[in-house]
């Protein structure tokens, strides 16, 4: 990595998830990602999950992807000086609260975001390190891992998934929630910023999110897998809206739960908006990140999401709670 982002002291992290200075003001959450058409996941997923936590996005593209959620069958990286440019058009216009990082694809494209973000230094960086889509496509260079890594290292908060968190601690895939929290608490003690360690890829009822941090007690925030084909981009959609309740001024705890309950909502009211094309075994498709306006909005064509409260910040409902325990 050329470019360092800037130093973390202990404790950075922390102070960085919980530093938002506008908690009276609507966040302002760049996202910088790459796009899918169908909607599902990249910056899509990213400008509907920041919409729907409260938040307004300012989109960065840094490839353009045909791809859905069975194949990618095209990617057009943007060059570095694209990429740049898009950010210096925000940062002369608009106030920036936080930066949420997904795919970036080139070395070259990660170097460009880091000198950014350097010279910018948003109150609160989150990284969700894209590596390879659930169809199977690697979506960064192999080359560009290192560099991945070392912006990883400079993040206030990062969401890996376990194939992603393996990769970055040099471990084998995790198959329990004590593995992804070893895992994680293996990188938190190194960097000393946040991990949220995600278990939506292993092979348990429950898809628990642990906010892990170096020197604190575990947040555990706890709700059922849902049997569901509405699954395509949920770790754009956490990540974004995480990022975006952070940025609002909730603390961790409030913030992660705030974001796992609505994506299981998403996920549980994604089916019904019915927008895969019928195919056996049925594709992958988009949760419904708006279940919750859809709910304050009647729409006589369709069965009601029952969804107890339209307004933010989202109560709990009975899909999570929050506490300790690994499974
Ligand atoms: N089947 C599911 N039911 C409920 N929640 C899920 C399901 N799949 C994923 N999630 C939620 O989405 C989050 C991200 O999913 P995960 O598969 O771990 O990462 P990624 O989408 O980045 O590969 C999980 O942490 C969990 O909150
Ligand atoms: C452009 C782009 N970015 C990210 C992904 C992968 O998103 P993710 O949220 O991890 O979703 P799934 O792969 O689990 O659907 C992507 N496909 N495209």
């Amino acid at each position: 990595m050329h470019t360092s982002v800037r130093p973390l002291s202990p404790g950075a992290s922390t102070s960085g998830a919980q530093r938002a200075s506008h908690r009276n003001t609507v966040p302002c959450v760049v996202t910088i990602a790459g796009t899918d058409p169908t909607g599902g996941a990249g910056s899509a997923a990213d400008i509907k999950s920041i919409h729907a936590a409260g938040g307004y996005a300012l989109p960065v593209t840094t490839a353009v992807l045909a791809q859905n959620s069975s194949r990618v069958t095209h990617i057009e990286h943007m060059s570095a000086a694209v990429v740049r440019a898009q950010l210096d058009a925000i940062a002369e216009h608009a106030r920036i609260d936080a930066v949420k990082i997904g795919m970036l694809g080139t070395a070259e494209n990660v170097q460009a975001v880091a000198e950014w973000l350097s010279e910018a230094r948003p109150q609160l960086i989150v990284v969700d390190p894209v590596m390879i889509s659930s169809s199977g496509t690697a979506l960064i260079a192999p080359e560009a891992f290192p560099e991945v890594a070392a912006l990883c290292a400079a993040a206030d908060v990062i969401t890996p998934n376990a194939l992603e968190l393996a990769e970055l601690t040099d471990s084998s895939h995790a198959e329990t929630h004590i593995d992804v929290c070893n895992q994680a608490r293996a990188w938190t003690e190194r960097h000393g910023n946040v991990v949220i360690a995600k278990t939506g890829h292993l092979d348990s009822e429950q898809t628990t999110n642990y906010w892990i941090e170096s020197g604190a007690e575990p947040i555990a925030i706890h709700t059922q897998r849902v049997e569901s084909s509405a699954t395509q981009g949920t770790g754009c959609t956490l990540a974004s809206a995480l990022t975006t309740r952070l940025a609002a001024g909730d603390a961790p705890a409030r913030a992660l739960a705030w974001a796992s309950d609505w994506l299981h909502h998403a996920i549980s009211h994604g089916e019904r908006l019915d927008v895969t094309l019928g195919q056996d075994p049925p594709v992958s498709g988009p949760m419904d990140h708006f279940h919750h306006v859809r709910a304050a909005m009647p729409q006589p064509h369709m069965p009601q999401p029952q969804v107890p409260q339209p307004h933010l910040p989202l109560q709990l409902g009975s899909g999570a709670r929050k506490g300790g325990g690994s499974r």
